[in-house]
């Protein structure tokens, strides 16, 4: 560890090129490179100032700069080192793209010092280097052979970028990287309490594996792995929490050996080696709110082994007509604001019509009592382990349901579940109305206008969560009846509504906890036996 400050020269480091972007392309093809490379006072960047020499052509001016603190640095070899590096190359667009370096040593020990230094909490010392950086002929990531498999090129790389908004991933990273909303999470202890089950349970699928946690926010997913025995965890983290999550991480040094935090996003990050097990919790509002699950489902195409386990592996959303007419009278009710004829002299009642279907518009997120359910639930299962990308931007849920009593039907309630499908004890992760609540709570789609049905009574409905660029979905739901009863002949559409839903605005309805109505018996058989204390609502649900 260097003593600060400190002036420290490393002239015997051999730097290459691996892969990269724009000018790192040119360079594979054999230029040589000479450039100094040096730290600023407070040792947060690097910067090369340097020349390419083409043999029979004047050197042309060469000079790059990254930060040192999103510099990922793996131990490759005693005395190589990997260095990936993200560079901002089109700043109009802020995209950033990953470039990669070899660095070899002369001796171990200079590499030992060098990574340590880099590490250090004490970011006071002075580092300067002059070196020779030499580029590989033809160099292809795929021919890089690391000691525990090969490097990934980043194909996906800026594949987020493209279909999310800027700005939304902005405020859903700057919301990420506030251990406030971390917190939040951890205090679910459903939902904490049976990740840890799941792993602790089952031991033998993390025992001596790779593993990378997939948005690992404050890293308690990459510590419930290394605890349960992994060889090694990536924890890959979008959003500046992974700076807190380095902390926490180090300040658990039984642990800390075997977990590398890594700040940036799963479609764009390298990482040395494949992993034998993904962890995530990529579960938003209705499962798939936030679109984390399409980054879990790359991250699996990226760094998975063929045949490698996924915690968790299966999701599926569950549905039931639900009949509350309170909830219904109160929605109807917030645009009375706008029948006022004489608002200040003013009349307001061209807006009612607007504001009316703009609260109808908004998904209600609580918990309720599962006896406001009409029908038994059906539900649409999403094979994590196998389903591409693809699939999640546009999903169709057709279902039927048949009435178990007569009521007024307000609409569609859902809520979801995942599987840990571990080989020593599966367990689940449920959301359901009547187990003790999750901070996802349930969400139930309100139509303007209620259906009347009677008990046997069929209702077919249609689901249709389209993506948009916001992180979340526009959801269109239809509901119809159809005759019943002796005489009613083929079953003619009598009764039909639908309504259009946005994902990302939803009205998080404050309301008593209903009493748990699941035996204990069944709680501890889900993995849900602790109860909730302290989560809030939250924009991301997740
Ligand atoms: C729901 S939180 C879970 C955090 C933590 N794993 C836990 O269980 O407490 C999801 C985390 O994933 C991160 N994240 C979302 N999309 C990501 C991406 N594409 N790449 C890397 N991290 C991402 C978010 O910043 C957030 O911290």
């Amino acid at each position: 560890m260097l003593a600060s400050p400190q002036l420290r020269a490393f002239n015997d480091i051999r730097i290459r090129f691996v892969s990269g972007a724009g000018r790192d392309a040119a360079a594979a093809s054999g230029i040589d490179v000479t450039a100094r490379l040096r730290c600023d006072q407070r040792g947060s960047f690097v910067e090369f100032v340097g020349h390419f020499s083409e043999r029979d052509e004047a050197p042309a001016p060469f000079q790059e700069q990254f930060y040192l603190q999103r510099c990922q640095i793996f131990r490759i070899g005693p005395s190589t080192q990997l260095w990936i590096v993200n560079t901002v190359e089109d700043e109009a667009n802020e995209a950033v793209y990953p470039r990669t370096f070899t660095a070899e040593f002369k001796s171990e020990e200079s590499s030992d010092t060098f990574f340590d230094a880099i590490h250090s909490p004490n970011k006071g010392f002075f580092l300067s280097f002059e070196t020779e950086v030499i580029t590989e002929d033809d160099v292809s990531v795929a021919a890089m052979k690391l000691p525990n498999g090969s490097t990934e090129v980043a194909k996906d790389s800026s594949k987020f970028d493209k279909k999310i908004e800027a700005s939304s991933a902005k405020m859903y990273f700057h919301y990420y990287g506030q251990l406030l909303h971390q917190q939040n999470m951890l205090q679910d202890y459903v939902r904490t309490g049976t990740y840890y089950a799941a792993v602790v349970e089952n031991r033998a699928d993390f025992q001596g594996r790779v593993v990378v946690d997939v948005g690992a926010g404050s890293g308690i997913l990459s510590l419930f792995a290394a605890q349960a025995g992994a060889k090694h965890v990536y924890a890959v983290e979008a959003s500046s929490m992974a700076d807190y999550a380095r902390k926490l991480i180090a300040g658990n040094h039984v642990l800390s050996q075997r977990i590398t935090v890594i700040h940036g996003k799963v479609e764009d990050v390298e990482l040395p080696e494949k992993a034998d097990v993904l962890i995530s919790e990529p579960m938003g509002t209705l499962l798939v709110n936030e679109r984390m699950l399409e980054s879990y489902i790359i991250a699996r195409d990226r760094f998975l082994v063929p045949g490698g386990k996924m915690f968790p592996g299966l999701g599926r959303i569950h549905m039931a007509p639900f009949s509350d007419e309170y909830l219904f009278v109160e929605i109807a009710n917030k645009a009375l604001f706008w029948q006022q004829q004489s608002y200040y002299g003013v009349d307001l009642t061209p807006l009612h019509n607007a504001a009316f279907q703009g609260y109808f518009s908004q998904p209600v997120v609580d918990a309720f009592d599962p006896r406001l359910l009409v029908a038994p639930p059906a539900m649409h299962s999403l094979d994590l382990t196998s389903m591409k990308e693809e699939d999640l931007y546009d999903i169709v849920i057709p279902l039927t349901f048949t009435a178990t009593m007569a009521a007024r039907v307000h609409g569609i309630a859902c809520w979801f579940d995942v599987l840990f499908n571990g080989s020593t004890i599966p367990r689940w992760l449920t959301t359901a109305p009547g187990a003790p609540t999750t901070h996802w709570y349930q969400l139930r789609l309100v139509l303007s206008q209620p259906l009347y049905v009677m008990a046997g009574q069929t209702i077919t409905t249609r689901l249709h969560l389209s993506a948009h660029s916001a992180q979340s979905y526009t959801i269109n739901l239809s509901m119809s009846t159809t005759s019943w009863g002796a005489g009613a002949g083929q079953g003619a559409t009598i009764q039909s509504s639908s309504g259009k839903f946005d994902l990302k605005e939803p009205y998080y309805r404050m309301s008593q906890m209903p009493a748990y109505t699941w035996t204990q018996e069944q709680q501890l058989q889900d993995g849900a036996g602790v109860s909730l204390q302290g989560a809030q609502m939250s924009p991301y649900g997740a």
